[in-house]
């Protein structure tokens, strides 16, 4: 398989999606590793697997629907397995297998009777002390977008999944792309205050246009310097609210489509009328509650 991935939504052709079948126990609160799981878990709201399965299916119907063809990782009993994304990442030809946090180690896994479908010569293994997790990467052609957090107390913070050593690495690893990178606001426990991924707060759609939580930057300067290059009227700017529902992380399947919750009522209507984008919207709610939306639930491996 010829991997090719150089943004975020040019025409989707081969994607792994996530599973959610034997997804395991209820976590405690102790067990959990982002504020979204620790509210939930905190109000008793953990979602059902049944309907958790459910959403994913209606999320495989569209795409199967739009000719993607869509590969699954191979399951492993009592293993949350809904956030592809997180596990490894394809840029330009190359695939990255992440290091990521401890608690989701299982996962890698099983996603190697996918890896062994790729040349060989062409998938990262990092070196140990670089720490990624694909929802931190968005590819822009030539920019690689990069969430991290750099302060003193990163390893305090579950929700700290991607470090400076990463930004220095994937610089070097591609000297002719733009990296810029942006540190988000951390909180393990309160899904209002912290972002997990860069991909929480910011999320390109079309050809030249994102959605945005300005709040979720750490920096100002650092949100600044995506508003510099999309241009103001580019970006929806969703509220703090939105962005606890998770309004970024919808998917792209092409410039033209995008998947969509249902419940997204401002968003859905900006991107179908005044940005021209046909949204498709389904149920995906009961997936927001684990930390993760659509992209999250997503590894694509091949967009034209
Ligand atoms: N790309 C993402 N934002 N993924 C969400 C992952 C959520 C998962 N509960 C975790 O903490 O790892």
């Amino acid at each position: 398989m010829q991997l090719h991935i150089q943004n975020e939504t040019s025409q989707l052709k081969t994607v792994v999606l996530g599973v959610a079948e034997s997804n395991g126990n209820i976590p405690s609160l102790d067990e959990t590793f982002d504020a979204k799981s620790y509210e939930t878990v905190q109000k008793n709201e953990y979602p059902k697997e049944d309907d958790l399965v459910n959403e994913i299916k209606e999320f495989e119907e569209v795409l199967k629907k739009y000719n993607v063809e869509v590969l699954r990782p191979s399951l492993i009993e009592n293993c949350n397995q809904v956030f592809s994304r997180d596990v490894g990442f394809v840029i330009d030809d190359e695939y990255f297998i992440s290091n990521i946090i401890p608690d989701r180690l299982e996962e890698v896994e099983a996603y190697q009777t996918i890896r062994d479908q790729f040349d060989q010569s062409k998938i990262n293994i990092l070196p140990e002390e670089v720490y990624v997790e694909g929802g931190d990467v968005i590819v822009h052609n030539d920019y690689i977008f990069v969430g991290t957090y750099k302060q003193a107390d990163f390893r305090q913070f579950k929700t700290a999944r991607t470090n400076v050593e990463f930004v220095d690495y994937i610089k070097k690893k591609f000297p002719t792309k733009t990296v810029l990178d942006f540190e988000l606001k951390k909180d393990d426990q309160n899904p209002y205050e912290g972002i997990l991924h860069l991909d929480c707060t910011f999320n390109p759609v079309g050809k030249d246009k994102a959605i945005i939580y300005k709040d979720g930057f750490l920096f100002e300067e650092e949100y600044q310097q995506l508003v510099d290059i999309f241009g103001k009227d580019n970006l929806f700017e969703v509220t703090k609210e939105e962005m606890f529902w998770m309004n970024p992380n919808v998917f792209s399947i092409s410039p033209e489509v995008v998947v969509s919750e249902k419940n997204f009522t401002r968003l859905n209507a900006h991107l179908e009328n005044v940005w021209g984008i046909k949204v498709e919207a389904i149920n995906y709610q009961n997936i927001s509650k684990m930390g993760g939306l659509f992209r999250c639930s997503t590894m694509p491996l091949i967009r034209n």
